[in-house]
């Protein structure tokens, strides 16, 4: 019989060999607020705090997950019933597994339920750095201007003070306004998504909401908050029912929620915490004073590349990362990709081999336990390609080097918000912008240029002679002779 993860079953799960946390979590001290306690905080940063006080350290860094969305509602059950413990198994390409709970996670809040209770947290004397993992579309920009969007509905409603805060801007916002009334220090707000600059964004985002309330606290808040820019890398596919069977009956857990991800880890994090920090150097975190070489290389080789084969996977009829990988077209296109177009744009990055980071890039994708599905990188688009392709394009244009493979993304990414494959079966378009993405790419039979004239996404991409006539060629190739004929072509071209 399977054993009910949770605080009291931790013994008798260490007896059928799995690994679990020795150290004892009772005291605790919940040093890090965490936002958006998804798949990839579990696999990452808490499995670091996990490291360390495994080793006997950060026990004055425990982390309290906070769930902003009526959504987390399921992760805060999970987390109450299992006493914030999960399983976290790494699958190797052969097949190989390590498999350990994790502890580090020592309290969950819901701030849909008690907003409050989350700005307290966070304005409590213990608390240090509020993290964040709120998806590239939580950070509220506007991918044109780079203006903080005011009007978005949470976020208006809680400019106009109607009730409690309930928007990550709110929340945290109101804890550092209760921290400096306090006569307390500010706690470090360390952004841990897959954004450029990701700390400079967080910073520009938070000000301005604050600027929206109060010049004179924005003021305060921009001089004395830090912000630390990171790169964070694991891939971290959504937990499926199969993961939660293979918990159950390999390791002979029940748990609810457990994390699947790659073995390959990596955290680039700007050293600036003045509240204080973890020791997160014993745990093969790389700290630094400049992120950006390593960010751009990652989020313009490896995230641009999930985008290259995503859809173009997709459409070709393959469901997974690593089914579409493995297609020697889809292969070739995307280090081709990485080799002609992302490289050119990178700066020199210390400690790194480009050749074998991008041999390994494709290995990982390649992954056949890992089971990433491509609906997850077919996801949310609109805020992923503005961030990770679309710089490449315009540096390559502003430099007078080529974009054909990457308008081939862009066409790509058109012919699948068109809404159904080339077996005339429905795709689910799953982005905040889907309808009106949708409408505009079923026009495009007639108008070919009709989804990069889009200038809310794509700026003024449709003026550039180069641009357009590469995206019109893929895309006339995708409508004419399929995806898998056109990323063959493009791979060879
Ligand atoms: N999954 C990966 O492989 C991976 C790897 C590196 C970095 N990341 C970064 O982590 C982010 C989350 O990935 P994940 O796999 O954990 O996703 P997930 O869907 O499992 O979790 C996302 C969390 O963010 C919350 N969230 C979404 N929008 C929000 C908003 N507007 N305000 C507050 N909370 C919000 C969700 O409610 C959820 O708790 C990614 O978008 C990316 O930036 C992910
Ligand atoms: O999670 P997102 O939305 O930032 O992007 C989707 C994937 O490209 C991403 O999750 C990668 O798997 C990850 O960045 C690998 O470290």
């Amino acid at each position: 019989m399977p054993v009910r993860l949770s605080p009291e079953t931790l013994d008798e799960i260490a007896t059928s060999g799995v690994a679990v946390p020795t150290y004892d979590r009772d005291g605790i001290t919940a040093g890090i607020v965490h936002f958006g306690v998804g798949g990839f905080h579990r696999a990452h940063q808490a499995m670091v705090i996990d490291r360390l006080l495994q080793r006997g350290e950060a026990r004055e860094y425990g982390i309290c997950g906070v769930g902003v969305l009526e959504q987390d509602r399921r992760m805060a059950t999970a987390m109450a019933e299992q006493g914030g413990l999960y399983t976290l198994v790494l699958k190797h390409p052969d097949g190989t597994r390590e498999s350990r709970v994790v502890g580090s996670i020592v309290e969950y809040l819901l701030a849909v339920d008690d907003p409050d209770a989350v700005v307290e947290k966070m304005a409590h004397p213990d608390t240090r750095i509020v993290s964040l993992t709120i998806t590239e579309g939580g950070y509220n920009f506007d991918h044109v201007t780079g203006e903080f969007v005011a009007d978005e509905p949470g976020v208006a409603a809680d400019l106009r003070g109607d009730g409690p805060p309930r928007t990550v801007f709110g929340l945290v916002v109101e804890a550092l306004r209760r921290r400096r009334d306090r006569g307390l220090e500010p706690f470090t707000v360390m952004s841990c998504d897959n954004i450029q600059g990701n700390g400079h964004v967080a910073r520009s985002m938070f000000t301005a909401y604050a600027r929206l309330q109060d010049p004179a606290f924005a003021g305060w808040m921009d001089e004395h908050v830090s912000f630390p820019n990171s790169m964070v890398d694991r891939i971290t596919p959504v937990t499926a029912d199969e993961d939660r069977a293979c918990v159950r009956d390999e390791l002979g857990i029940d748990d609810a929620w457990p994390v699947v991800a790659e073995p390959f880890f990596q955290w680039v994090l700007e050293d600036d915490h003045p509240a204080g920090r973890p020791p997160y150097e014993d745990a093969d975190v790389q700290l630094v004073e400049d992120v950006e070489p390593y960010e751009l290389m990652k989020l313009r080789l490896l995230n641009a590349s999930h985008q290259g084969l995503c859809y173009f996977g997709y459409l070709s009829g393959y469901r997974y990362a690593h089914e579409a990988t493995q297609d020697p077209a889809i292969a070739t296109f995307l280090r081709r990709y990485m080799d002609e177009e992302g490289s050119p744009t990178l700066h020199p990055v210390p400690g790194i081999d480009l050749e074998d980071y991008k041999a390994t890039l494709i290995e990982r994708f390649q992954n056949p336990e890992v089971r990433d599905t491509l609906a997850r990188l077919c996801a949310e688009s609109s805020d992923r390609i503005p961030k990770w392709l679309l710089p490449v394009v315009r540096e390559n244009l502003a430099a007078d080097r080529p974009v054909t493979l990457s308008a081939g993304i862009v066409a790509s990414w058109a012919r699948y918000d068109e809404g159904t494959d080339e077996s005339g079966e429905p795709i689910e378009i799953v982005d905040r912008l889907a309808e009106p993405l949708h409408r505009i790419a079923l026009t495009q039979r007639e108008d070919r240029l009709a989804f990069i004239a889009n200038r809310q996404v794509f700026g003024d991409l449709v003026d550039d002679e180069r641009f357009v006539a590469a995206y019109r060629d893929a895309l006339d190739g995708l409508i004419t002779d399929g995806a898998h004929a056109t990323v063959e072509r493009l791979s060879r071209s």
